[in-house]
């Protein structure tokens, strides 16, 4: 069964054979295939014919496999869908997403490559990457344009790129983008991925900003390196304590309700019906970790 955790995305240029061939020893829950950014206008062709033939020959094991096109309004859009749709990938990333009505295009687009390749409608994913001033404005219509979307990204290179600013350390400036994407994912029950950490070499840093996004929300990042893949699955793995506390308030809420009470103290904390949602949401991506990686 296919890994659906995305605590790591990992991107590789879609252009680099040996990467691609290497893509899934290093544990990243899903292979970020990449045709947009990191590939020259000369080199899109090669690449995506590269990473059509690297998906029909090669096993990636569990990882789920997503392609990041380019954007469907430029001439190289079109092309990538139709050369990949019929490789099978699990899902599309779509780059600078400003509006719901763009999903619904590709969403479109899709099912009729998807007939074409007797593939069954609507089993390719859609996850929309919101990285300019309008898509963060956008990201609520975006997150419910098509029920093939499972996940929202934040590409905050492009976005400070858009916003005519710095990108800093402690990441003021990307604050109100990402509560932004995080509500709109919410509301919809997808998830919601963050922007990679470009400082290969500084771990501490992209442990700081990994922390940071978990606490805010954020249920998984995109990473550029294999080095950062270890680092963000464990921000993003539920901690052995936070498991423990999570398994003794079950219990202690359901040897509560036998007696007839909806409410309790654990550790001197109280306990209601929130807090007793929060711990079994918990103990759930515990058990999909678990199974993920057995
Ligand atoms: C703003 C944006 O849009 S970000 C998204 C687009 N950008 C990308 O996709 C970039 C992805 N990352 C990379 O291409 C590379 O990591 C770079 C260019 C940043 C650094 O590459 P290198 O200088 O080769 O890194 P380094 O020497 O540390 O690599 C060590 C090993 O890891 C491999 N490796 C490095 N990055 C990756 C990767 N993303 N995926 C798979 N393998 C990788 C290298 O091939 C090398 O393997 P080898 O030892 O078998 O030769
Ligand atoms: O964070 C990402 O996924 C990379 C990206 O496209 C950006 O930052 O603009
Ligand atoms: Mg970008």
């Amino acid at each position: 069964m296919k890994n659906k955790l995305r605590r790591s995305m990992l991107y590789i240029p879609a252009n680099n054979p040996g990467m691609i061939q290497d893509a899934f020893i290093y544990g990243a829950d899903a292979i970020l295939f990449d045709l947009e950014d990191s590939i020259t206008l000369t080199e899109k062709d090669a690449a995506r014919y590269l990473l059509c033939n690297a998906l029909q020959e090669l096993d990636f094991g569990q990882a789920e496999i997503v392609v990041r096109i380019n954007p469907l309004n430029t001439e190289y859009g079109r092309n990538d869908l139709e050369v990949i749709v019929p490789a099978k990938p699990d899902a599309i990333r779509v780059p600078k997403v400003e509006t719901g009505e763009q999903i619904k295009k590709i969403d479109s687009l899709l099912g009729k490559l998807e007939r074409k390749a007797g593939i069954t409608r609507g089993s390719i994913e859609i996850m929309a990457m919101i990285e300019t001033a309008r898509g963060v404005l956008n990201a609520r219509e975006i997150a419910k344009a098509s029920p093939r979307i499972t996940a929202l990204n934040l590409g905050a290179e492009d976005l400070t790129a858009d916003l005519g600013v710095r990108r800093s350390d402690e990441g003021i400036e990307l604050l109100y983008a990402r509560s932004q994407i995080i509500y709109a994912a919410a509301e919809n029950g997808i998830d919601i991925i963050d922007t990679v950490y470009s400082d290969v070499e500084n771990i501490t840093g992209l442990k700081e900003e990994a922390i940071m996004s978990k606490r805010l929300g954020f249920t998984g990042k995109s990473v550029i390196h294999p080095k950062q893949i270890e680092i963000v699955n464990s921000v993003f793995t539920p901690s052995t304590e936070e498991i423990k506390e999570a398994e003794k308030i079950v219990k202690r809420a359901l040897e509560a309700e036998k007696r007839g009470f909806g409410v309790v103290t654990v550790d001197g904390k109280m306990v209601d019906i929130p807090v007793i949602e929060r711990a079994k949401k918990l103990l759930d991506r515990v058990e999909s970790i678990r199974r993920a990686s057995n």
